[in-house]
């Protein structure tokens, strides 16, 4: 199994700078990837990074992207005097040139095509750039804020020369619209490219009309852009979450890429003076990790901007420990999505409803914004320049990250003898077994004097006492009865008091009656309507082909349970596959990785002991490596999704997390 994270970065992309006085561009400084680095090297990151010189790019790869009279004209800003420069300047905006931002140009593309190279070579599993001057904005022949060549769009175009890569996403996280990125891609089948910004309705710089939702490509690429609207500042983690669960991963799981380029622009992040958002550093952390599933884990990050020099090195840093494997951060107390970004995430879904099976049952667009979108025409004309105010963000302040620490063991494994245990994995054994054990579970032990039952319950509870003491990282558990099991993890958790979200796939209903106190949380998919309502806390998603429906399960992964999850924010995922299920590898594996976002990866797999064919994948999972490719998903069967709606539409007062339309109030 590949691994390594690759750093690429070179202290020569530090070596330009703004040369006369323009308030539009000085918050674009050296320091910025100074900080970065200086960062990763407090850290104990950069030795953990497998360094990966960067390149300049060849004129052959830049005119992936770029014209030629474009090219040759940049070619001669090395030799320019400063009125030079300053006058070749002028016919771009928001952009300054200097002797060596040429050749730092074509290093940060360089840099961006070795990345690819190193990923898909097999060299490295990911890796991240730090580069400047950033990409995401230069155009075909014009450079554009702060953006010289577009690093990501010729490193798209080079995977697919270059490497055959068939379908690359590019996710651009960056505040800012990366029109470049569109203009390049946008009738383009092979590239998506899913955007946030900045955009007030159109009044935020670049003020594009055609960086709204409904801006979904032309031709043969409609449907392969994607543009979600910030239409107010402030937005924070729960914002960036909803839009993660509701239009991003459903979109990219059905388009399946071969490859995943990230626009990794910290202007995202809170005390940005561009963004003006309140997104926690560490939210780059669970970005990062819900991207790690897809493309085989095949995740190219590049810098683009990032101004405020404390966000944008602990967003970095972030980054790079998610890329490395580091557990993700507690989520902490997320609430609902704010009704502007609600908006935005159903405008979204209702514009790309056609082009996207996981998206055929969105609702439609809401009333008002057919009543808004005539309005905005008319502000059309009325637009004028804002002015430039300084913003002091620099006052704003917000905790430092929570230290993400390893466990020493990462993968614990309580197997049957006979069963080897997976390389990379510990065996664990309880050294203490608990006298009472057998008194305490007596509800749930059928025969208190079952020995080996016995044993397994209390290697059972020891290895989760071993997990909340960060001592171990991740479980496999292999048991005779799954049930039995099941509820003696649900009543240790609730007795050292840590809250369990429990997936459970089945076929049939299960015998459990959980207490309705909160402590643990249930999701229960099987292909039975299950005639109880429980409360909030017991959620049944019935799949009319079971579990071996590849598109429903991810459906509700995706829709529901990490919604569910990150809002209820669990010390314990427990994943239980009973036995009679039939769930595909491969979407066990995309499970247990994907929920190891929660609970700071603290996941506990139950399974039967006869699976011992699914003890190597699940145990590679949990040790950090990618779940596989799932293929292009088909559309879920319409009943599902009725179903699903009708469980959103039940849950989302409590689960706000959950919604994904504006409810009409205008
Ligand atoms: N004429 C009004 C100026 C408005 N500010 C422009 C800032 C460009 C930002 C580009 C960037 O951050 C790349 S990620
Ligand atoms: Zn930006």
């Amino acid at each position: 199994m590949q691994t390594g994270t690759a750093l690429i970065y070179d202290e020569e992309m530090t070596k330009y700078k703004l040369l006369w006085v323009d308030p539009a561009c000085k918050i674009e400084v050296p320091e910025r990837l100074t900080v970065s680095h200086e960062a990763l090297v407090k850290n104990g990151l950069v030795d953990r990074c497998v360094s990966v010189p960067v390149r300049e790019a060849t004129d052959a790869d830049i005119l992936l992207v770029h014209s030629e009279e474009y090219l040759e004209a940049v070619k001669k800003t090395p030799f320019m005097t400063l009125e030079d420069l300053m006058e070749f300047t002028q016919q771009y905006g928001d952009v300054y040139f200097h002797p060596n931002i040429y050749h730092c140009a074509k290093l940060a593309a360089g840099a961006a095509l070795q990345l690819v190279d190193n990923v898909m070579t097999g060299k490295v599993r990911n890796g991240m750039a730090l580069v400047r001057p950033p990409g995401h904005h230069s155009m075909r022949s014009a450079a554009n804020g702060f953006c010289v060549f577009n690093n990501v769009s010729i490193a798209a175009q080079y995977a697919k020369q270059k490497h055959g890569v068939e379908r690359v996403l590019i996710v651009d996280w960056d505040v800012h619209h990366g029109q470049g990125v569109q203009y390049c891609f946008e009738d383009d089948p092979s590239v998506l490219y899913f955007s946030w910004h900045r955009y007030e309705h159109q009044k935020f710089w670049p003020q594009l009309r055609e960086s709204d939702y409904d801006c979904v490509g032309k031709a043969k690429g409609a449907g392969f852009n994607i543009n979600v609207p910030w239409n107010k500042v402030g937005m924070q983690n729960t914002d960036y979450l909803s839009v993660f669960f509701h239009v991003l991963l459903p979109v990219a799981y059905e388009f399946c890429p071969d490859l995943v380029l990230v626009c990794a622009g910290f202007d995202a992040a809170i005390g940005d003076p561009e963004g003006e958002m309140c997104a926690t550093p560490d939210i780059f952390a669970h970005l990062t990790h819900l991207l790690m599933n897809l493309a085989d884990g095949k995740v190219c990050a590049v810098l683009e901007g990032g101004y405020n020099l404390t966000s944008l090195a602990q967003s970095v840093c972030q980054t790079f420990q998610t890329l490395l494997g580091d557990p993700t951060p507690l989520p902490v107390n997320l609430d609902g999505p704010c009704q502007s970004a609600l908006e935005s995430v159903h405008c979204v879904r209702s514009a790309q409803k056609p082009y996207w099976s996981c998206l055929k049952h969105a609702a439609d667009l809401p009333t008002f914004e057919l009543s808004t979108k005539r309005i905005k025409v008319v502000e059309e004309e009325e637009r004028t320049e804002k002015v430039e105010e300084e913003k002091n963000t620099e006052e704003i302040v917000w905790p430092d990250p929570p230290k993400r620490v390893s466990p020493c063991v990462r993968t614990a494994v309580v197997l049957p003898d006979g069963v080897d245990c997976p390389d990379g994995c510990k065996r664990f054994t309880d050294l203490h077994p608990d006298p009472l054990l057998g008194k305490k579970l007596e509800n749930i032990l059928k025969d208190s004097n079952d020995s080996d039952a016995l044993s397994t319950l209390s290697s059972l509870t020891a290895l989760i006492e071993k997990m909340e003491t960060n001592k171990i990282c991740n479980g496999l558990v292999l048991v005779r009865d799954v049930s039995m099991a099941m509820m003696c993890v649900v009543q240790h958790a609730a007795s050292l008091n840590k809250r369990a979200l429990i997936v459970c796939v089945a076929n049939e209903a299960i015998p459990i009656d959980l207490t309705d106190d909160g402590k643990t949380i249930m999701v229960h998919f099987s292909s039975k309507e299950s005639e109880e309502q429980k409360g909030k806390y017991y959620i049944p998603v019935c799949l009319k082909k079971g579990c071996s429906d590849t598109s429903g399960i991810m459906q509700a992964v995706l829709g529901l349970v990490l919604p569910l999850g990150y809002q209820y924010n669990p010390d314990l995922v427990l994943l239980v596959r009973m036995p009679d299920c039939r769930i595909s590898e491969s979407v066990w594996q995309q499970l247990i990785g994907i929920l190891q976002g929660l609970a700071q990866e603290h996941t506990l797999v139950l399974m039967q002991e006869n699976e011992k064919a699914s003890v190597t994948p699940s145990a590679s999972t949990l040790l950090g490596n990618p779940a596989p490719r799932l293929g292009p998903l088909q559309g879920p069967q319409s009943d599902d999704v009725e179903a699903l709606e009708r469980l959103r539409q039940k849950l989302q007062s409590d689960w706000t997390l959950l919604q994904t339309t504006a409810p009409d109030s205008r």
